[in-house]
């Protein structure tokens, strides 16, 4: 397949580098803007190795830059006074033990300490960010120079196993997951180096017909793409763009307008297929079903040639239905084989000239794993081991790559960025990962619940990859197959530097000879020239026979499968503690923020549905603390730092239990006298108003460094609030239910936009305006009515007079907190208010009537009891519950 030193990386050229080329599209300007408070921290290297002049064959493919010192000074003393701070203000509590309530007073204390801590944990590991470029033209010139007339058998580039994963066609709309294999199948990367393998936990029919309507679409789309270089290949995504947009970049301009055309015309036709499938495949099994001679019993599922469909059935039955039925592995595409293909030239059936194009698909594996009542699938990590199996037998590729199927390939060189860090001279044998950042397309245009993360994924992530390396998000993660089973990097091997089987590998891996003996071979085989599958020691039979047996729910019992090997079982979230397991061998991870953006997916924009999927990633996160994977526990291989790092990502539901019992605080003004938690309340108060400041300029530094907006800063605050008080609570008492035995709380599969196509075409981001009542949701409703009944309470007692001018200004610190924990609640509030959210200053106006309704209650109840039996106004309160702003908007909440 063509691929030249110039081709798509054309967006990616480093503004940083002298002679980028700079021909980024219209990101390129922001993309600049966003890069220059970076500088090169790697000259030495660069130097060295110019004058080994590359000799031992392990070019540089990729830069390091750090933020420029004018911004990472300033950023780390800020966080050092802060800290300083800290320390000086818990030593003068210590020595000021004076409260009107030693209960509430201790109980601040170990409420401050631990924000105190979990900030310090939250900071500590984001304070050498390293961002790392990607030479990718350099990478093709040293591993796949330009192939002679056409041809592209003279790559080097090793074999990447792609994994995507879905479960269920309507859910998760299989028109988007078919635009993420469409995607895959076209991206630029040697055709014969790449093969794909799509898990459907499902087990469809409808998924696995979809997948040959795709791979005859991929004859036609996949050409188009290579021959015009169009990007994204997702052809949903494509051809919402306009025509023109973006330089053309492929080799017959003159043909591109006729051949897009019926390109689009021909992907109308394949998406009316494929929502045909929901009818037809019905109506042929209703058909099958009259003609069969056997009547009564259950009504089967018929493929195309009139036999039962071995998965799930449209009318479930017996070992055919969910949860119950056999494994299904199908070669959808065989390996193509190294040499290219070149099409036809156009003719009147095919219009497209594709005499210069290599036409070849990559390889496609429809698998569906058997499941049976009785085992814990253990969703997707259960899947991926399936896949990992599966894989070794047919492709065995050295290079994993794995999708969610929402997820689709956006910038079609993705793949070799990659490969730039895993082959890498410096750490490339020591890295296990390569994580890219997730990206979304369908969120809101101001990210009302902070979906994009950007706090995380252009901050958090770099500051970990300052350190041993970004964590694995779940998606968009390049992996070193050796590494997922386990074996120890090459500068943690004793001896030789061979990792070798274990004397009793089947204990470890399970009785399959035939992946037992892949093992090795996925260790070595990096640079191995060309991908043989499948084994030939196999016939297909006997192939077919491993394939479904290593597929089977009862091929992991008594292995290390989910525990020591592959994806980690037993957990609410399988993606943080397989990184975790990885790194704590020692193991390196690598972080590759590109431009364009690698991968788009969706996102849940509705807010029940969000709130879901911040308890599931919390309560994982919990779990694990609360497993042998917590980071406490692990060796000395782990980073120091990246210990901190991962105790912070793991640890911090537990901010809840405070950050709850501090909003609640103006609760309690509404009996008892005059109080304070602390004194001398001026200096407590001075000390609060210090550590926000100094928090928020650290926050202002760092919006700087990774290019930021103040909005996404704010989002990442409010949506940290929100979870702390309706849905941390949940996860802690998820992760206490499961130490005690219990099941822990239900995880369900994150809902997907449902695409105009299916019905009438819904509004845009009508998900956003949809109101589900929950559980989840009370918590941050009292929360906000709290706030709101303290603020009115106020307001009467200022209408109601008699307030010194001193008691005053202290009731006006109070309400700062009170509209401040509303601020951070807006979001929420918006969220719950459905439709009516689309007229915000609504919000106002009953806001407003909400406070004159409770200051009128208020002055009237003070009319009416006699004066002087109310108690007078306690501001202390109010106050202490400023530490909760103190808390870090830490990990991706
Ligand atoms: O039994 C299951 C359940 C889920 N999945 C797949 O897992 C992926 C992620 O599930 P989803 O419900 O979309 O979760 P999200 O919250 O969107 O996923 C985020 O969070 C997960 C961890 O909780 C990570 O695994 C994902 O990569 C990350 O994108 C999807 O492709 C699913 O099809 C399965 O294959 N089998
Ligand atoms: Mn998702």
């Amino acid at each position: 397949m063509p691929s030249t030193a110039t081709g798509n990386d054309a967006g990616l050229a480093d503004p940083l580098l002298p002679g980028g080329d700079g021909t980024g599209r219209a990101a390129g300007a922001s993309s600049k803007d966003k890069n220059k408070n970076w500088v090169p921290a790697d000259e030495e290297e660069v130097l060295a190795a110019e004058e080994r002049g590359g000799e031992d064959g392990r070019p540089l493919l990729y830069r390091t830059f750090k933020v420029r010192g004018i911004l990472l000074h300033p950023y780390r003393l800020i966080n050092l006074a802060r800290l300083i701070l800290i320390i000086q203000f818990f030593i003068w509590r210590m020595r000021h033990r004076d409260s009107d309530s030693m209960v509430l007073w201790w109980i601040t204390v170990v409420g401050d300490f631990w924000f105190g801590v979990s900030w310090l944990l939250n900071q500590a590991s984001k304070l050498n960010p390293i961002r790392r470029v990607p030479n990718i033209a350099l990478l093709n010139e040293q591993f796949d120079p330009p192939a002679v007339a056409g041809g592209g058998g003279s790559s080097q580039l090793p074999c990447v196993d792609v994994f995507i994963n879905t479960v269920d066609p309507v859910d998760e709309p299989v028109l988007c997951t078919m635009n993420s294999v469409l995607s895959i199948l076209a991206t630029d990367y040697p055709v014969g180096r790449h093969a794909t393998y799509f898990s459907d936990d499902g087990g469809s029919l409808v998924h696995y017909e979809a997948l040959l309507e795709t791979a005859r679409f991929a004859a036609l789309w996949a050409p188009f793409c290579r021959k015009h270089r169009v990007e994204p290949r997702a052809p949903e995504s494509y051809f919402a763009a306009a025509a023109a947009d973006g330089p053309y970049a492929g080799d017959a301009p003159g043909q591109f307008l006729d051949d897009r055309r019926h390109v689009r015309r021909e992907y109308e036709e394949f998406k009316e297929r494929l929502a045909a499938l929901f009818t037809i495949i019905p109506q042929r099994s209703e058909a099958y079903e009259r003609e069969s001679t056997k009547r009564g019993g259950a009504r089967a599922t018929y493929m195309a040639d009139g036999s039962h469909w071995p998965g799930t059935w449209i009318e479930p039955a017996e070992n055919h239905k969910k949860g119950q039925h056999a494994a299904i592995v199908q070669v959808v595409l065989k390996h193509p084989g190294d040499e290219p293909q070149l099409g036809a030239p156009a003719s009147s059936d095919s219009p497209l000239d594709l005499s210069a194009v290599d036409v070849r698909l990559p390889m496609l594996v429809y698998i569906a794993r058997e499941k049976r009542p009785g085992y814990d699938h253990q969703k997707k990590a259960g899947a991926m081991n399936v896949q990992l199996r599966v894989s070794a037998l047919l492709s065995n590729a050295p290079f994993i790559i794995n999708f969610d199927g929402d997820h689709y390939i956006n910038n079609s060189a993705a793949f070799r960025a990659a490969m730039c860090f895993m082959l890498d001279g410096r750490h490339g044998e020591d890295t296990a990962f390569v994580q890219f950042p997730q990206r979304f397309d369908d969120v809101d245009p101001t990210d009302r619940y902070c979906n994009h993360n950007r706090v995380f994924f252009d901050a958090t992530a770099l500051g970990l990859n300052g350190l041993q390396g970004p964590s694995y998000v779940g998606t968009g993660c390049m992996f070193r197959r050796a590494a997922l089973y386990s074996a120890d990097p090459p500068r943690w091997q004793p001896g030789d530097g061979v990792s070798k089987l274990p004397d009793n590998p089947w204990r470890q891996f399970g009785n399959s000879m035939p992946f037992i003996n892949s093992v090795p071979l996925a260790t070595h085989q990096e640079h191995r020239p060309v991908a043989p599958p499948p084994p030939a020691s196999l016939d297909d039979k006997r192939l077919a026979a491993e394939l479904a047996d290593v597929s089977t729910c009862a091929y992991e019992d008594g292995t290390e499968w989910g525990y020591g090997v592959g994806w980690v079982y037993n957990i609410a979230t399988e993606d943080v503690v397989t990184g975790f397991r990885i790194h704590r061998k020692g193991w390196r991870s690598m972080y590759c923020a590109m431009e364009p953006d690698a991968f788009r997916g969706t996102a849940p924009i509705n807010l029940t549905e969000r709130l879901y999927q911040i308890l599931r990633w919390s309560g994982g996160s919990l779990d694990m603390f609360l497993s042998r994977n917590c980071p406490l526990l692990a060796g000395r291989r782990l980073h120091p730092m990246q210990r901190v790092a991962y105790t912070n990502m793991t640890i911090y539901p537990i901010s809840a239990a405070f950050i709850f019992a501090y909003d609640l605080l103006p609760l309690m003004w509404l009996s008892g006298s005059e109080f304070y938690i602390q004194k001398p309340f001026q200096t407590y108060a001075a000390y609060m108003f210090a550590g926000i400041a100094m928090m928020e300029m650290s926050g202002l530094v760092e919006i700087r460094w990774a290019g930021l907006t103040l909005l996404d800063w704010c989002r990442n605050e409010q949506f940290y609030m929100i979870g702390a008080t309706g849905v941390y609570p949940a996860a802690v008492l998820h992760s206490l239910l499961r130490l005690v035995g219990l099941k822990g709380l239900p995880f369900k599969l994150t809902s997907k936009p449902q695409s105009a196509s299916g019905g009438e075409a819904r509004e845009r981001f009508a998900e956003l305006y949809d109101v589900q009542w929950a559980p989840l949701l009370v918590p941050t409703v009292v929360v906000t009515a709290v706030n709101v009944a303290a603020i009115g309470a106020a307001a009467g007692r200022v209408a109601a007079g008699g307030w010194s001018f001193a008691q005053l200004a202290g009731a006006a610190g109070g309400l700062v907190f009170n509209a401040w924990v509303l601020l951070l609640l807006y979001p929420f509030v918006l969220g719950i208010m459905g439709r009516w959210s689309k007229r915000p200053y609504l919000l106002f106006v009953m806001l407003v009537v909400a406070l004159a309704a409770i200051a009128l209650a208020h002055v009237a109840l003070l009319a009416v009891l006699a004066p002087g039996s109310v108690p007078p106004f306690r501001l202390g309160r109010w106050w202490s519950g400023v530490g909760a702003i103190i808390s870090p908007a830490s990990w991706r909440f």
